[in-house]
């Protein structure tokens, strides 16, 4: 497709989107008792419901041909094939081969040419994890005192943090084998308020960083590694350790014991890490059978992306809602609203996953990509959302898309709690969607004998405009195995978007300046570091806390 093509198909989004109706969703529903059956697609063991959008054939037609000009599903199979996808960090893009048999094939490319059996190394390393964590189980490996593991503690930050957090959170019950605990930021508070909950006999340290140098993660590292010193001696902390990583020389210097590192290469990114050594944490602590059945998960998403028609494509789709939202509609907040509390982390980890990947202002040529890329994503598990941030979705001046995720039946007894979940969950759509014209709201007001002054007074303020739009994924059950569809499903979503913008989802450049910066100004907060030269407001930023701390000292 020519670029003439692409821009055509781009001018027809903008064309429909201008309708003065395009944003009108309770009139497709009036015009069409059919609308549901209609606009729900089921793939996998995932219904997602898109009939609460904007979206009509038409505009559906348009998204799809837009898929075609922006040859989202040629660049899906060049990902496939471990094409160089991550083009300005010279890598394939392969977190499909992490959760697919070897006998799938795939291999990736490098930017010296050669080709790697990318199945290879998965096995082995799946292989080395499942051992590891059975043997911590069984109790045949223990810590340094004889006694066995109780807790895991992973260290690492962003995709060595988020993806393992989210996805233990959710899995992790009390009949679970080990306690996991995260800690990931360069605060120590964060450790501190770990620390008093943890027995060095009984800790087994997990480092999660791909690249071994993430300063936050390092500090932290070295500080639960003096912990442990200080309680078993500097040998006995050795086995207390592991380390997840790409980096073996770093882990080495370290004092990993080799036997204790588990590797995984340079085409798998940090947002999409936790189906490699990185979600050694999800094993160890909901079992390898959990970790298992997440990655297997996973790969039926995979095969579906793979397979599926456009028209039934889900991550697909999912894309092309946001494409409508953000460059058709000019919308760009989105929110994720999982009515589960086990996905409270969901939302954290879509932070990541899509801003990191599609917070991107540049095409992979280097051009400038002409429309809105990623939307700002927030959200928090509902109900809790609801009685937070959901009155700006109800009222706020703009419409904000939202991603309601539902699970039928859940895993506690308590029936009527989890009809009180979902009955919000699905009221909260609703609302957005049917909002409350001011005849509903007056007669209310009247019924309930407020005087007329009063329902005038107030009329503007109890209005909710409604035809605020929202998606709808139905799960029947969560567990390991539907986990790994959603989070496949959203990895896959984003890899659509980034072809659809032309931008290179893999790469993270708009991450280094700051590290860069925290590096200079990191000695110049020592008491007697000089100050170096800044922006006048950091320069004071910088002496006035060193004025505080002289005081405190
Ligand atoms: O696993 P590492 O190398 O410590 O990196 C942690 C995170 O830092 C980033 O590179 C930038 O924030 C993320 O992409 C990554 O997930």
């Amino acid at each position: 497709m020519t670029p003439d093509a692409r821009n055509a198909a781009w001018g027809k989004i903008t064309s429909l989107a201008a309708r003065p109706d395009a944003g009108a969703i309770r009139a497709l529903f009036a015009a069409d008792p059919k609308r549901f059956s209609r606009f729900h697609r089921q793939g996998c063991d995932i219904l997602m419901d898109f009939s609460k959008t904007s979206i009509t054939e038409d505009v559906l037609k348009a998204l799809l041909d837009l898929a075609e000009a922006c040859q989202v599903m040629p660049k899906r199979d060049a990902m496939a094939a471990g094409e160089l996808v991550n083009c300005t960090e010279g890598r394939a893009v392969l977190h499909m081969a992490l959760r697919a048999p070897r006998s799938a094939g795939f291999k990736a490319k490098h930017a010296d040419g050669s080709v790697e059996d990318a199945g290879a190394s998965v096995e082995e390393t799946l292989a080395a994890m499942e051992r590891f964590t059975r043997a911590i189980h069984t109790g045949d490996i223990r810590g340094a005192t004889g006694e066995t593991f109780t807790d895991v503690i992973n260290i690492g930050i962003g995709g060595s943090d988020l993806g393992p957090f989210m996805a233990g959170r959710a899995l992790w019950t009390v009949r679970s084998p080990m306690r996991p605990l995260f800690l990931a930021n360069a605060d120590a508070h964060n450790w501190e308020a770990i620390r008093p909950r943890l027995n060095p006999h009984r800790t087994l340290m997990l480092v999660a960083s791909k690249t071994f140098t993430t300063a936050e993660t390092m500090a932290n590292a070295h500080v639960v590694r003096g912990w442990l010193e200080r309680n078993l001696g500097e040998m006995g902390a050795r086995r207390h350790m592991a380390a997840l990583s790409t980096n073996l020389e770093a882990t080495a210097a370290f004092g990993v014991p080799s036997d204790r590192v588990f590797g995984f290469r340079d085409w798998v990114g940090g947002r999409f890490s936790l189906w490699s050594a990185i979600g050694l944490s999800i094993a160890l602590s909901c079992g390898w059978n959990a970790f298992r059945q997440l990655l297997d998960g996973a790969r039926v998403m995979d095969e579906h992306f793979l397979s599926a028609a456009p028209d039934r494509n889900l991550p697909l789709l999912l894309a092309l809602i946001t494409a409508w939202h953000v460059n058709g509609l000019g919308l760009k907040a989105h929110a994720v609203l999982p009515y589960d509390h086990r996905l409270s982390r969901f939302p954290a980890h879509l932070q990541q996953l899509e801003m990191e990947s599609l917070g991107k202002r540049v095409t992979v040529s280097g051009e400038p990509v002409g429309r809105e890329t990623g939307p700002v994503i927030f959200g928090e598990p509902g109900t809790n959302a609801q009685h937070s941030f959901m009155q700006l979705l109800h009222q706020g001046t703009t419409p904000v898309p939202a991603d309601f995720v539902l699970v039928a039946n859940p895993d506690h007894p308590y029936a009527e709690n989890h009809r009180l979940l979902l009955s919000n969950g699905l009221a909260q759509a609703e609302a957005l969607l049917r909002g409350r014209g001011p005849e509903e709201v007056a007669a209310e007001m009247r019924r309930a004998g407020k005087p007329e002054a009063e329902v005038e007074r107030l009329l503007p303020h109890r209005v909710f405009p409604g035809d605020r739009p929202s998606t709808t994924l139905l799960l029947d059950r969560l567990d390991a195995f539907t986990l790994g569809q959603l989070i496949a499903l959203y990895e896959h979503k984003v890899f659509c978007l980034g072809a659809l913008w032309d931008i290179d989802a893999f790469d993270q450049w708009g991450v280094e300046l700051g590290k860069q910066l925290a590096g200079s100004i990191l000695p110049e907060l020592a008491p007697a570091g000089s100050i170096g030269e800044h922006d006048a407001s950091t320069t004071g930023l910088i002496s006035r806390i060193r004025e505080l701390q002289a005081l405190k000292a």
